[in-house]
């Protein structure tokens, strides 16, 4: 039920218009996430399927907090809208979508650490070695380039070449790197560490989006399937969009023109990362005229002192949008402050006076009162100087709980177990706690076998140890002219529930077909979205199908005393095949070897992308995969023939290094997998808890007494585990949606906010938020407007991050600077002071 007499007439009206494109651009405080939660209950409530509305947020928070109300509102069908953060969306897609793109089913999603440590060793193998000091910056140079490069065809109004925007990164780096001016070859370069990415089966945050968008470019049949899933769409905090997000959003919402965007254009604070606002909107009005555009006028947050210094530093910014605003709240509230403090430890001093009085005379809690910053500089100065001075606390900044070595420690056990190609989850599996096998071991390992097709992964895999080479079985099936390669159409992509509609499978030796199966299901449920990948209606299945129990059984039997082998099918296929016998009561599959060609050509050929069809036209093969099971099956086939005599060459060099390793790594792989028995049963906080004892990862941090915080951060995790799970998913898929929030979250989403802790944290970071007590710290020109930002044009943005600052607060707000800033520099207050307090000047 919609609690219609809490709206007021503006938040009413756009409630009612859930079946029009809406564009609502309301200044700071005036509901627009409450609004937007009603707005989807209501249009469920008028009849549209809650699957098929999407809410897309800015953070993984506020998209959990658009679920709560959503739950509140509308029970369990709550649970059926899709609320997400634009990544977690393309994350989404893309691994439905894995095929299409050539990427594996199981990829990662690899942060800005874990990237610039590829991008690191890529840059050395290409012999390009930056100082000692400035290797950090060299690296993150990369990593931005990177990103640039592979979206300036979807973000940039006229696209450049990976080259353009490496030197452009280069011109505007603040490091000197002068031995890098006109000398570096950017795109090989990118190219190897894209392909270095996906020999872990790894993607990044660039990846993500440009894989989106590239997608429904190039397959309009996947873009139809999505349009037909998300009918009714919904984005909060449009402003800080940028041209590459904001596309796929249009084309998925080009068929049902139900795209509606909140948002408030003078709270742009992320333009320095591509957002164009107002291009997007001019964009959005003309595509999905005739638009309903509002306004929302009334704040609700803040008191009219606090109200009053926002309506004046807004009017002060050139271009602002926001003329007044409205107070909904009749309170005065208390005046302003501003304090001058002598230098950084005197204004934390009167910072934690101040806070100490609000909490004993006024009963504040200390969780609801915040100290903004401009920079992480800052926030990190104020943090040492709370500790001292025994102020509870929590910096978000330094509570980047995801970077912390111990979390990634132990989320590397739980990704290796998803995904035993993940090299840099191995590498940190191998030496925390030590598994008694050195980095002379690893780097043996990564060199030689690794050009006979062996990956260190494969010693990490029970089997390789019973037949001396991962690929022993293969060939010899091979030879005996016992491989069945298969490929089967489904209904749907959940394992645990959507039935197989098409079985196609060949059985062939190295160089021809020798026997041929192929049957069509009839399933219990209808085809649905399915239907326009694999063209089989109901009708048509209805007629021509058979029974599935039968057909799974003829099928067992052609597969007897045979290797199975597919393109793409060890994460999906597979596990469905399985699902669907042990559903019927058949004999499972469990012991079955399957071997992936996706996989086995990465090792052997360096190709711009794996799509099945991109990879038999790049090694000239006949058979052109169409989507049909029956037709992927023979592109595999022919696949598999030129990649034997491939396996066959580096046998022996695999055979070698299997022994020369074996004995240290044969007791890791069967722990490795016992786990992964136990994920496909455990809830991934008991799975977590059973990996934290039995690794010895708590053993490990337990020994030293300074790794006391190490603990506390590892209790955390299950806490956040517990909070991150979804009871509605099978506990692997779970396992897989608790680890793309841990590597998609913002700071602070990994945030335990805590009642008995005042939170430090930078302006960027408390976009969205609001507190009892604001303290805006730093507030001194130079650092607020940031001087490099000034320098570069970005005045603007700094005057509108102010804005957002001060906005955030509902009772009180103080500001302070140091007169003596850091260098001994003397500081004058920040212009925008002036702007909110007139008297004070
Ligand atoms: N109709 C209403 N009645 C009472 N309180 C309301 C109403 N609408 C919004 N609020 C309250 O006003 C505050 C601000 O709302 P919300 O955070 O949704 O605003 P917003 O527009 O998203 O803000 P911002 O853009 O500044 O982040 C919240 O505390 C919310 O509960």
């Amino acid at each position: 039920m919609i609690p219609w007499e809490t709206l007021n007439p503006e938040q009413r009206e756009a409630v009612e218009a859930w079946n029009e494109a809406l564009l609502v651009m309301a200044p700071v405080g005036t509901g627009k996430t409450n609004v937007l939660a009603l707005r989807a209950a209501h249009a469920v409530e008028q009849g549209v399927a809650p699957s098929s509305i999407l809410c897309l947020s800015f953070t993984n928070k506020a998209a959990r907090e658009v679920k709560d109300r959503l739950a509140r509102h509308l029970g369990r069908r709550g649970g059926e809208v899709t609320a997400k953060t634009f990544h977690g969306l393309c994350a989404q897609i893309l691994r439905v979508e894995a095929p299409a793109v050539g990427w594996d089913r199981d990829f990662l999603i690899y942060d800005e650490e874990d990237c610039r440590s590829i991008l690191g060793e890529v840059a050395r193998r290409a012999n390009i070695k930056p100082p000692d000091e400035e290797r950090d910056s060299f690296e993150f140079l990369l990593f931005d380039a990177a990103a640039r490069a592979r979206l300036s065809e979807f973000d940039d109004a006229v696209p450049r070449t990976p080259q353009q925007v490496f030197d452009a990164c280069l011109r505007d780096s603040r490091a000197s790197f002068l031995q890098y001016r006109g000398g570096l070859m950017f795109k090989p370069l990118l190219a190897e560490y894209v392909h270095a990415l996906r020999e872990c089966h790894a993607v990044d945050f660039a990846d993500l989006i440009a894989g989106v968008n590239r997608l429904f470019k190039e397959n309009p049949e996947v873009l139809e399937r999505w349009q037909a899933k998300f009918s009714w769409i919904q984005v909060d905090e449009i402003q800080d969009t940028n041209r590459g997000e904001y596309r796929p959003l249009s084309l998925l919402a080009a068929r049902h023109r139900r795209l509606s965007l909140f948002g408030d254009i003078d709270q742009t604070i992320y333009q320095w990362r591509g957002s164009v606002p107002l291009e997007i909107l001019a964009e959005y009005k003309s595509a999905f005229a005739p638009v309903h555009e509002m306004r929302f006028t009334r704040n609700y947050r803040s008191t009219r002192r606090i109200l009053e210094a926002c309506e004046r530093l807004i009017r002060a910014c050139p271009g602002a949008l926001t003329k007044s605003i409205v107070p909904q709240q009749a309170e005065e509230g208390e005046p302003l402050r501003v304090y001058e403090a002598d230098d950084t430890r005197d204004e934390a001093r009167w910072i934690r006076d101040q806070v100490e009085t609000l909490v004993e005379q006024q009963g504040v809690k200390l969780g609801e009162i915040a100290v903004l910053t401009r920079s992480n500089f800052t926030s990190r100065e104020l943090s040492r100087n709370f500790t001292a001075l025994g102020l509870p606390h929590l910096q978000v900044d330094q509570f980047k709980f995801f970077q912390r070595a111990e979390i990634k420690e132990t989320l590397a056990h739980l990704r290796l177990l998803l995904n035993p190609h993940d090299a840099n989850s191995l590498m940190r599996f191998l030496k925390t706690p030590p598994k008694g096998i050195g980095e002379a071991t690893i780097e043996a390992l990564a060199g030689a076998p690794r050009q006979a097709g062996l990956k260190p992964a494969d010693l990490l895999t029970p089997s390789t140890f019973e037949t001396g080479d991962p690929f022993r079985p293969l060939m010899e099936a091979a030879r005996a002219g016992r491989v069945v390669v298969f490929d089967i159409e489904t209904t749907g992509l959940s394992i645990g529930d959507d039935e197989i509609v098409e079985i196609a499978a060949a059985r062939c030796d190295g160089s021809s077909v020798l026997a041929q199966f192929h049957a069509y299901l009839k399933p219990s449920r209808p085809v649905g979205d399915s239907e326009p990948i694999h063209h089989l209606s109901d009708e048509f299945l209805a007629r021509e199908g058979r029974d599935p129990a039968h057909v799974l059984r003829e099928f067992e039997a052609f597969c007897e005393g045979c290797v199975l082998a597919g393109h793409n099918v060890a994460l999906f296929d597979v596990p469905m095949v399985r699902s669907v016998c042990a559903r019927l009561g058949l004999p499972a599959w469990e012991a079955r070897q399957v071997f992936d060609t996706l996989d086995i050509t990465r090792r052997f050929h360096r190709l711009p992308r794996y799509k099945l069809g991109e990879i038999c036209s790049r090694l000239g093969l006949k058979s052109i995969p169409t989507h049909r099971a029956d037709a992927d099956v023979a592109a595999t086939v022919e696949l598999l023939q030129v990649l034997l005599p491939q396996l066959e060459a580096g046998a022996m060099a695999r055979v070698g290094a299997v022994k020369q390793y074996g004995a240290r790594f044969k007791p890791l792989a069967d722990r490795l997998e016992q786990w992964r028995t136990f994920m496909l049963t455990e809830r991934p906080f008991e799975l977590l808890e059973r990996i934290l004892h039995e690794s010895g990862l708590i053993k490990h941090y337990e020994r030293d007494p300074a790794d006391a915080p190490r603990r506390e951060h590892l209790d955390e995790l299950l806490t956040l585990f517990q909070r991150f799970d979804d009871p509605s998913m099978q506990p692997m898929d779970a396992l897989i949606h608790v680890l793309s929030v841990a590597s998609l979250g913002k700071e602070i989403d990994g945030q335990a906010i805590d009642e008995d802790k005042v939170l430090l944290l930078t302006v960027h970071q408390a976009k969205g938020l609001e507190f009892d007590t604001v303290f805006i710290a730093g507030a001194a020109d130079g650092e607020f407007p940031n001087r490099r930002s000034v320098k570069e044009g970005l005045e603007d943005e700094e005057h509108r991050l102010f804005y957002v600052a001060v906005s955030r607060a509902k009772r009180r707000l103080y500001f302070s600077f140091p007169v003596i800033g850091g260098w001994g520099r003397q500081q004058m207050p920040s212009r925008y002071l002036r702007m909110v307090m007139p008297g004070r000047a």
